[in-house]
Parts: structure tokens; C-alpha cells; sequence
């Protein structure tokens, strides 16, 4: 058969083909089917909040270097019973003074916080525990110590903050702020990093169909329309909202979106669309035509036309039962697309579930998967026939709930999670300010609604 009468309404399926995928083995599918991702070496000076080590980073040498004061105040001989000591030197300096001799009995040298300890002393007294006994109208001369002194007190010896030889960061350590400053304490020229994933998003479903085709006036035939056309869109028309959304998300989460454009639902201009934006990254993020309709062509195209494979092509999950993905190669470079559903909010919440992880392990992270963490339901929820992720907004622990893992004698207090109104796949306002997707399980006959109080598993997407 033609790929043009294959694309006729009378050929399609009217039973899905393909097996709905429980969400785990859908996650490991995509796991351990990525395009490697790619490597670079930057200056450590230049190191950016986000960036993924390639490699372990291991101490150099010991911090401090020599045993160094803590306090400001006196290096002293702990063991020196003297009652007074003559201050006979000045260490404020970083670098040790060589002109300072031994310290002996009855003797004590000034130093500051940081300073490095002057020989023979193994204490330090700090300025407020001694009095000035004496002094020549400038200097110091003699000081009273008010307290005890313990040998090693106020003192940091070598190694105490970090051993030579320690590991500083693991390889897949995303770096934050608090990360550079330990690189930029470590004597380093140059870091392995791995580039951020580029991920090229495009919408589909500008098609109309034949018979429309007839009929419409040419102006008036594109379904889907661009979100910077202002005019009043005419009666069957949609604004694309997946693509800025998508791209808002890949960028929020350290990738680097490349717009692909609103592509027609049609054979050609599917195979050049993807072929192109697969140029420009080795992922592509599609949402529409992968449903039952007639112009739902995404998987035909990918499979018979552009030779991938396609892993699966639905997902035994709310929302996005059709979410597709598929490898395969365009210029011999390994490529994936994950071919999301239309509906905005499934488009969305497929991204985040499965392109977000996905990218994450192709940029280096050690561990890319969301947290996951404990909340009780604010809220009863009535259960779906496939499992949920229900959208939803973390508030303070407001009661005690059963502990999860003591059991239900004992509680702990668990932050409670509000669903985001009304969950249909259509319905953007859902994701709106939604900091959580609650886990939910698929109904039984046992158990159809889980009331307010239930502790469930919820995966973070959003500032807590
Ligand atoms: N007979 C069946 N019909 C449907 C099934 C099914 O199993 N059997 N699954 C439903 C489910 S679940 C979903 S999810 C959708 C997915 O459909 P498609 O991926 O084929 O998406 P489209 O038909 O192209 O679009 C659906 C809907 O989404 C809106 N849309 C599409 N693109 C955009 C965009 N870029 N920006 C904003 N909104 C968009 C549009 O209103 C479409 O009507 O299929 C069900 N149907
Ligand atoms: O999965 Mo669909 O996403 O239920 O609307």
C-alpha cells in the first residue's frame, strides 16, 4: 500500500496496535535507551550554577595546610603554668614570619584568626580570656591570661576541613553555588563538564482534512496558531500553547530548547520537520497525532518512514495514554523523540515525567530522577482506571498523619498536598503553580477513592 492511501481515514486502527506500557517499565525504556551525552572542558574559574561533573574531583592538598589559629588572640604553650606572658611577636600575617623564634615558657606571640601557628605553640587564647598587664604607649607588652588553656584549643590543625586525597565531588555532581566554592578552593586549571542537552520542540496537528479542505477558505485552514497571532482565531482554531510551554519548562530545567516550529500534520512535512529539528539536537519533543485520529500520524512516520523504533507507544497512565517514544538515526548521529499527546496538560506532564529524567542522565546526572517525597491528601480524590499524577500545591504539615514507615501507631507531621481544581488533560489552569504530582494508583473494585488524610508518594516539579 501507498504511503498515500495508507494515510486514508479507512485504513486506520480502530483498537490501538500498541500495548499500554506500566509507567515504570516506560522509564527504564527511556533510561537505557539515550543518546550518549557530550563533554567539554572549562576553565574552574568559569564554572556555572547547573553544570554536571564529568569526573570525581579529589583534594589536592590538606585544608589548612599548617595548623592555623581559630580565634584572634594569643598562640600560647599549653602546658606553660605562667600566670603572665611577654608577647614577643606578631603573627598576622597568612605566611608564616621566619623571624620568630620558638616559643618558650612564659612567652606568647599575637596572632589573628587565620593566622598560621608560630613554633613551639600548640594554643591559642582568645583576646577577650587575657588582660593587658603592660605595655610601651603602642605595643603590647605583657598579657594575664583570665582562663585555662587547653593544648589544641582555637586551633584547626592541617587537614581538619579537608584531607589531601579526600573527594570533594562525585562524578554527575550538579554544581551549585555552594560546589564552586569548594572547586575554587582546590589549586585546579581546568574541569570536565558535560555540555547541556539541546531539545528541539515542535507542535503538530496544522493539518485540516480533506473534506474541510474543500470547503474552508485558504486563510482560514490552519488549525493550530502561532501564540503570537493576536487576531480572534476563527471557529475550530487553537493556540499553540505546548511549544512555548515546553520550551519554558526544558529551559527552567538547565537544557537548552530549540523552537522547531508548528509542523502540518501531514506525511511530508512530518518526515522534513523532524529530520530538520534532529539536525539541531539529537531529542526532539513533538505533542499531537499520536492518538486514533486519521491525521495522527507521528508513529507511521517515524516507524515506516524515518526507519526508528519505536519503544512504545502508549502508556498505561493519566494523562498521556498515547506518549510515544522512539530511537533512531538521522546523518548517522543517534537521536530520540519522545512523541507527547496533544492535550497541553498531558503534553506537559509526559515532558516532565519522561523528557525531563531522560535529559537529565543524558547531561551527567548522578541522579536524575524527581524526589519523591510524602504528603497527606488535603483532599478526597476519586481514583482513574489508570494509575494518576494528579497535580497539586504543598502547604506547611497542618496535622499528624499515620508514619509511613513506623506504621500507624505512630505519627509524624507530613506536609498536606491541595490538587489544582479540576484535572482534565485539557485544562492548563491544573498546572498553574503546582509544585507536586501526587502518585496516585489505578482504582480497584476495593478501592475507588482515596480519602482526605491518605498518605501518598508525590514527585517534586516545583519551587517547595
Ligand atoms: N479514539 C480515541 N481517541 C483518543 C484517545 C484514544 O485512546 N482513543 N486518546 C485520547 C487521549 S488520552 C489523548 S491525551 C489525546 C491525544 O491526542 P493526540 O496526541 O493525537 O493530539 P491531537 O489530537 O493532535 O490534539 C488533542 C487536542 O490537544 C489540543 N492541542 C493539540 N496541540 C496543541 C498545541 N500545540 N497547543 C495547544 N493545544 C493543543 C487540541 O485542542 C487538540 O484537540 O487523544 C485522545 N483521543
Ligand atoms: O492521556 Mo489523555 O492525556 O487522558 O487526555
Amino acid at each position: 500500500m501507498s504511503s498515500a492511501s495508507r494515510d486514508e481515514v479507512i485504513h486506520r486502527h480502530r483498537v490501538s496496535p500498541w500495548p499500554a506500557l506500566p509507567m515504570d517499565d516506560a522509564i527504564s525504556t527511556i533510561m537505557n535507551s539515550m543518546p550518549e551525552g557530550t563533554c567539554k572542558f572549562i576553565p574552574a574559574t568559569l564554572a556555572k550554577p547547573g553544570q554536571v561533573l564529568v569526573s570525581r574531583v579529589v583534594a589536592r592538598s590538606n585544608v589548612p595546610e599548617y595548623h592555623t589559629s581559630i580565634k584572634d588572640g594569643y598562640a600560647v604553650i599549653a602546658s606553660d603554668t605562667s600566670p603572665t606572658r611577654r608577647v614577643v611577636g606578631v603573627q598576622v600575617a597568612a605566611a608564616a614570619d621566619s623571624t620568630i623564634t620558638p616559643l618558650s615558657s612564659g612567652q606568647c606571640i599575637r596572632v589573628c584568626t587565620g593566622s598560621i601557628l608560630p613554633p613551639g605553640a600548640d594554643a591559642v587564647v582568645m583576646v577577650e580570656h587575657t588582660e593587658l598587664i603592660q605595655h610601651d604607649g603602642t605595643e603590647e607588652q605583657v598579657i594575664e591570661m583570665k582562663a585555662s588553656v587547653k593544648k589544641g584549643q582555637d586551633v584547626r590543625s592541617p587537614g581538619a576541613d579537608i584531607r589531601e586525597g579526600d573527594t570533594l565531588l562525585e562524578a554527575g555532581t550538579v554544581l551549585a553555588a555552594a560546589e564552586i566554592g569548594l572547586l575554587a578552593s582546590t589549586a585546579r586549571r581546568d574541569i570536565e563538564v558535560y555540555r547541556r542537552p539541546r531539545v528541539c520542540v515542535m507542535s503538530t496537528g496544522n493539518e485540516v482534512s480533506g473534506r474541510e479542505r474543500e470547503t474552508e477558505p485558504k486563510k482560514k485552514r490552519r488549525k493550530l496558531v502561532d501564540c503570537s497571532v493576536d487576531d480572534q482565531l476563527a471557529a475550530g482554531q487553537v493556540r499553540d500553547s505546548n511549544r512555548p510551554q515546553l520550551m519554558a519548562l526544558f529551559h527552567s530545567r538547565g537544557f537548552k530548547p530549540i523552537d522547531a516550529g508548528i509542523i502540518p500534520d501531514n506525511r511530508e512535512s512530518l518526515i522534513d520537520g523532524i529530520k530538520v529539528a534532529l539536525r539541531f539536537a539529537s531529542v526532539l519533543v513533538t505533542t499531537g497525532g499520536v492518538s486514533m485520529g486519521e491525521k495522527d500520524l507521528m508513529k507511521d512516520v517515524l516507524e515506516k518512514d524515518l526507519g526508528f523504533k519505536i519503544h512504545f507507544g502508549r502508556v498505561w497512565m493519566k494523562p498521556g495514554l498515547p506518549a510515544t517514544f522512539a530511537t533512531g538515526t538521522v546523518d548517522d548521529s543517534p537521536c530520540a523523540v519522545f512523541a507527547l499527546p496533544g492535550n497541553p496538560v498531558s503534553s506537559f506532564v509526559c515532558a516532565e515525567l519522561f523528557a525531563v529524567p531522560a535529559l537529565r542522565k543524558m547531561g551527567g546526572y548522578a541522579n536524575p530522577d524527581h524526589s519523591v517525597i510524602k504528603v497527606t491528601l488535603a483532599n478526597s480524590i476519586k481514583l482513574d482506571a489508570r494509575p494518576e499524577y494528579v497535580r497539586a500545591v504543598m502547604r506547611a504539615p497542618s496535622a499528624r498523619a499515620p508514619s509511613p514507615i513506623l506504621g500507624n501507631s505512630a505519627t509524624v507531621l507530613l506536609p498536606s498536598a491541595y490538587t489544582t481544581g479540576q484535572q482534565c488533560s485539557s485544562r492548563l489552569l491544573s498546572l498553574s503553580g503546582a509544585n507536586l504530582l501526587l502518585r496516585l494508583p489505578a482504582r480497584t473494585d476495593d478501592c475507588t477513592v482515596l480519602p482526605e488524610g491518605t498518605v501518598v508518594d508525590a514527585l517534586v516539579v516545583g519551587n517547595l
